[in-house]
């Protein structure tokens, strides 16, 4: 290998912001890292971003590392489902709906309802979300048609930015698998037609491993660096971790992810086909699945509460049987899109502290409820000693690390890499110079190592509050 050729950068265009790591192939020793924030915009179910906005950030992002110029393969990740719709120029039509924008939530019933749950899960591997790309076109051609009209190509943020960096219109099987309009066998012409989508707007989905192409001549990187074929921030976190699907110790290993939003997955080898809609049956990017369940309310709905209460974040008090189910946004695990947020329970010897735990608490429990679920829908056997590894920004604060354990009885591991996106990113540039898997690279780099935080016992109670309190309250959830 060159000198040259021992970096590689590994990007994470994510909802907050875009980071970049650039990387020694042989060791996985971050050697620079560059952040550039994203603006989102909307109130009530609307959650918007300017993809222009994402292709300066990775261009500032880029330039952060300090080697951008001398990387020998980059490659892109991104927030997964977002609708981005071109004109015949390249440039944006619209904003790009985010994974979080709701207000395609009776679009995703009404396709659900046509198809039916079932043929939804055996085809595409999931039931659709209002998350899913194929409600969020369902809900542009209704309210929106010029703009349909006018759109000449349909990306997700991940393959929009690689196509920015080369000019190829192309994606992989992880991010595609959050479509709806995704088989194993490639686009379900029969689900593009129902919702009027022409299959020639889509990228194409390029099998593992083989490169996207290379950089442009105008663009921030040096000519003719290989780009790889990036993949769903979900998808290339697992890549991070080295988890992969095939034969080997880390099928099943539960994960747990503590950002924008909270998803809870696992690489496995069966093919995921849960007809509830819990369970997303999304690819992982080298082979095999990645069963995952995602809420919307985690981090920045409990730092909100945190706020509205005047706390800082970590000031949680036990005690008390206060509830709080914190789904400022709707929710989408359960799924209730059109949900606000509910306090159940207040007394008046009741602490803000309390209800600040209270919020971790119902934040967290969405994610623990469905940890079973997503290895039930992999085939996976749940091994309950196994300990959770936790990533994401939450996973650094001590309240988050706390309430995880006490509402799963487990241990939880936090791996010593911060960005797991990024470094699976990254893995993935590096197996395109090495010929290595993606996350074989990253069990090189030993990217999953970090201290393990012991086991405590269960608190019943809590989950008890928390399951009955969203068993009763249900139906006002409900309510639009
Ligand atoms: N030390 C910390 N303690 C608790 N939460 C934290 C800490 N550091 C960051 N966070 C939370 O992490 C979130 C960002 O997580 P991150 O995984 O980077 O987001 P994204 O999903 O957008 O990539 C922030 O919203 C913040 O609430
Ligand atoms: O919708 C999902 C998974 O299905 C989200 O996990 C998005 O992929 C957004 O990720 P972050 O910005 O929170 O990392």
């Amino acid at each position: 290998m060159t000198a040259t050729a021992r970096v590689v950068i590994g990007v994470d265009s994510s909802t907050q912001a875009t980071k970049a790591l650039a990387v020694d192939v042989e060791t996985g020793a971050v050697l620079g890292e560059g952040r550039a924030p994203h603006t989102v915009t909307g109130t009530g179910g609307a959650r918007e971003s300017d993809p222009e906005q994402w292709w300066q950030a990775l261009r500032a992002a880029l330039a952060g590392t300090g080697h951008a110029g001398a990387a020998a393969a980059v490659s892109v990740a991104g927030q997964q489902h977002g609708l981005v719709t071109l004109d015949a120029a390249g440039r944006a039509v619209r904003p790009a709906m985010l994974w979080n924008d709701v207000r395609s939530a009776p679009e995703a019933r009404e396709l659900v309802a046509r198809l039916g749950a079932t043929e939804w899960a055996r085809r595409t591997g999931s039931v659709p979300t209002a998350a899913f790309t194929v409600a969020k076109w369902a809900w542009l051609t209704a309210h929106e048609p010029e703009a349909a009209r006018a759109t000449a190509a349909v990306r997700l943020p991940h393959d929009y930015l690689t196509e920015r960096l080369t000019g190829e219109a192309v994606t992989d099987r992880g991010d595609a698998s959050g479509t709806g309009w995704w088989t194993a066998d490639g686009y379900d012409q029969e689900i593009l037609a129902a919702v009027g989508l022409d299959p020639a707007l889509l990228p194409a989905v390029l099998p593992p491993g083989r490169p996207a192409g290379t950089a442009t001549a105008d663009g921030p990187l040096a000519p003719g660096t290989r780009v790889a074929i990036g993949t769903g921030d979900n998808m290339a976190a697992a890549l991070g971790l080295g988890l992969g699907a095939g034969a080997g110790p880390t099928a099943g290993r539960p994960v747990l992810s503590l950002g924008t939003s909270g998803t809870v997955y696992a690489a496995t080898r069966g093919r995921p086909a849960d007809p509830t809609g819990t369970v997303a049956g999304f690819a992982h990017a080298t082979d095999g699945w990645l069963p995952l369940a995602c809420t919307l309310n985690c981090t920045q709905a409990v730092d909100r509460i945190a706020a509205l209460l005047g706390r800082d974040r970590g000031a949680v008090e036990p005690g008390g049987s206060v509830v709080v189910l914190p789904f400022l946004d709707g929710e989408r695990t359960p799924n209730l899109p059109e949900a606000t947020g509910l306090l159940h329970g207040l007394r008046h010897d009741t602490t803000a502290g309390q209800i600040l735990q209270a919020a971790y608490d119902g934040a967290a429990h969405s994610l623990l409820t469905a940890l079973d679920d997503v290895l039930r829908a992999g085939g996976e056997p749940a091994d309950p000693d196994a300990p959770i590894l936790l990533i994401g920004g939450g996973a650094q604060g001590r309240a988050w690390r706390d309430t995880v354990r006490r509402l799963s009885g487990r241990a939880v591991q936090v791996p010593a890499g911060r960005e797991l996106v990024a470094l699976g990113a990254a893995a993935q540039a590096a197996a395109l110079l090495t010929g290595e898997r993606p996350e074989e690279v990253a069990r090189r780099w030993r990217t999953a190592d970090g201290p393990l935080y012991e086991p405590v016992e269960r608190d019943e109670a809590a989950v008890a509050r928390l399951a009955d309190t969203l068993t009763k309250a249900e139906p006002l959830l409900r309510e639009k």
